[in-house]
């Protein structure tokens, strides 16, 4: 018999063969997924996003409530405060695994699979084991620091999460986070030097979580490798990358390996201002958090508008947007996360034509000449252009001209009228936008630039 296809081999000329695939271009939208022990406690100060707290005092109040055992070790954060006043100073926080794994006992994954493909999402990240060292999978490999375990899952979320996200015909990826594990270096974090004297660099935590990929690739065949906050010097990606691939053509890996090469680059609460040639996924939560966070309210929240907003720009610049979900131990997602899943899922269901599929025109975005945003996208020989906030009535788009004859609809399919002037283009919208979300127009054919 033909020998296997090893079409990779251990090295980066060999790697750099690998294109990114179609499915993850077209995608545009995924869910994100932080769920574990610290989704229990589920408490952190909403103290702001990502990049707009001073990074010096980021540690000391973190926003990211899975990292509620490093803030727990920071005797003067709030979480501190907070568990010695709801578990007591000397609750171990490796103690919530018992609530964690009796509470998600009850867990439907095949519900999270429906929801996520209602809310318009083609792929799927979970968290298999985050900077805790906690497993979400009855992982084989045994962690040297915890001879007595209770460190992995006994149910197989991974897998059944997996099993639901394809049989509903989504993408399925897995985070894992090779940078940190709490159970091998246990010295608080306060300062982004301590992030990097932290990362275990140990012979003996290379082999840890080459074998826990390894163990992940074997089981899942994962799309997407999302390698989280770096990984071991003596950790070899080169050879994980190379049989990852020869096991999987169609997957991607993204950026945070601490080498070069990649699929993708992961701006974390951020996202690029002009179209890049490389390919790029931006994640954030829907608050300031990842892991759920029982405090957050609306006001911490992106409104749905804004979120829709974010998606667009984002596809317009040759993005995907990875939205994380906190849930809660039992599987079950809190009301305003719902809430904005849905708003995302009905505009899409409306006007995902001209996103899912769809590639970066020869700009990204242009104004009206009432000062609205506009974003463009462009898919076979139509142009689509999104007039953002509320656009309603003749508008009229800057330094956009058509061609003679061209066709202009409402997503849905209702024509628009439109004509050429001094500025630019103006299109005769409804008077009102029934939903939320920007107005979407299919151009035909679309213009050169
Ligand atoms: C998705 C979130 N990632 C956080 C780590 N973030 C980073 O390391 C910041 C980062 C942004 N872009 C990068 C590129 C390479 C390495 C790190 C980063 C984690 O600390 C959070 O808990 C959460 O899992």
């Amino acid at each position: 018999p033909a020998a296997f296809a090893q079409k990779y081999s251990p090295d980066w000329t060999s790697l750099k063969a690998h294109t990114v695939p179609n499915w993850f271009e077209d995608a545009k939208f995924g869910i994100f997924i932080h769920w574990g022990l610290y989704s229990v406690p589920a408490w952190a100060p909403p103290s702001g996003e990502l990049g707009k707290v001073d990074m010096s005092r980021w540690f000391y109040q973190n926003a990211y409530a899975e990292w509620y055992l490093n803030s727990i070790r920071l005797k003067d954060s709030p979480s501190y405060k907070h568990h010695v006043e709801t578990y007591g100073a000397d609750f171990d926080y490796y103690r919530f695994g018992q609530a964690f794994e009796q509470q998600n006992r009850a867990w439907k994954p095949q519900n999270w699979a429906s929801l996520f493909k209602d809310a318009g999402a083609r792929y799927v990240v979970l968290t298999t084991k985050h900077h805790d060292g906690y497993t979400l999978w009855p992982s084989k490999v045994p962690n040297p620091k915890r001879p007595q375990g209770g460190i992995n899952s006994p149910r197989d979320l991974v897998g059944d999460l997996t099993k639901a996200v394809r049989g509903a015909g989504l993408h399925m990826g897995l985070y894992y986070s090779g940078g940190l594990d709490w159970t091998f270096e246990t010295r608080p974090i306060a300062t982004m030097g301590d992030l990097r004297t932290t990362a275990p660099q140990t012979e003996e935590y290379a082999r840890y979580a080459d074998a826990h990929w390894r163990e992940l690739i074997r089981l899942y065949q994962p799309s997407v490798l999302w390698n989280d906050i770096g990984y071991p010097k003596l950790g070899k990606p080169e050879a994980l990358f190379a049989d990852y691939y020869n096991a999987v053509p169609e997957g991607v890996i993204n950026n945070r390996f601490s080498v070069e090469y990649s699929d993708f680059t992961t701006p974390e609460y951020a996202k690029y201002d002009k179209i890049t040639p490389k390919k790029w996924e931006s994640c954030r939560g829907l608050g300031f958090s990842f892991g759920y966070n029982q405090v957050e309210g609306p006001e911490h929240v992106i409104a749905p508008e804004a979120l829709i907003e974010l998606l667009v720009d984002i596809v317009s610049k040759n993005g995907n947007l990875l939205l994380n979900i906190g849930p809660k131990p039992d599987g079950t997602i809190s009301e305003i996360q719902l809430n904005r899943l849905n708003a995302l899922g009905a505009w899409l269901k409306t006007n995902g034509d001209g996103i899912f599929g769809s590639r970066p025109w020869v700009r990204p975005s242009a104004k009206t000449t009432a000062g609205g945003d506009v974003r463009f996208t462009k898919k076979g020989d139509a142009l689509y252009a999104f007039l953002l906030g509320r656009a309603a009535g003749p508008s009229t788009v800057v330094g956009l001209t058509l061609a003679p004859g061209s066709t202009v609809r409402l997503s849905g399919g209702r024509s628009v009228a439109w004509k050429k002037t001094g500025d630019g283009t103006t299109f005769e919208l409804p008077a009102n936008s029934p939903a939320a979300g920007p107005v979407a127009l299919s151009i035909t054919p679309a213009p050169a630039a």
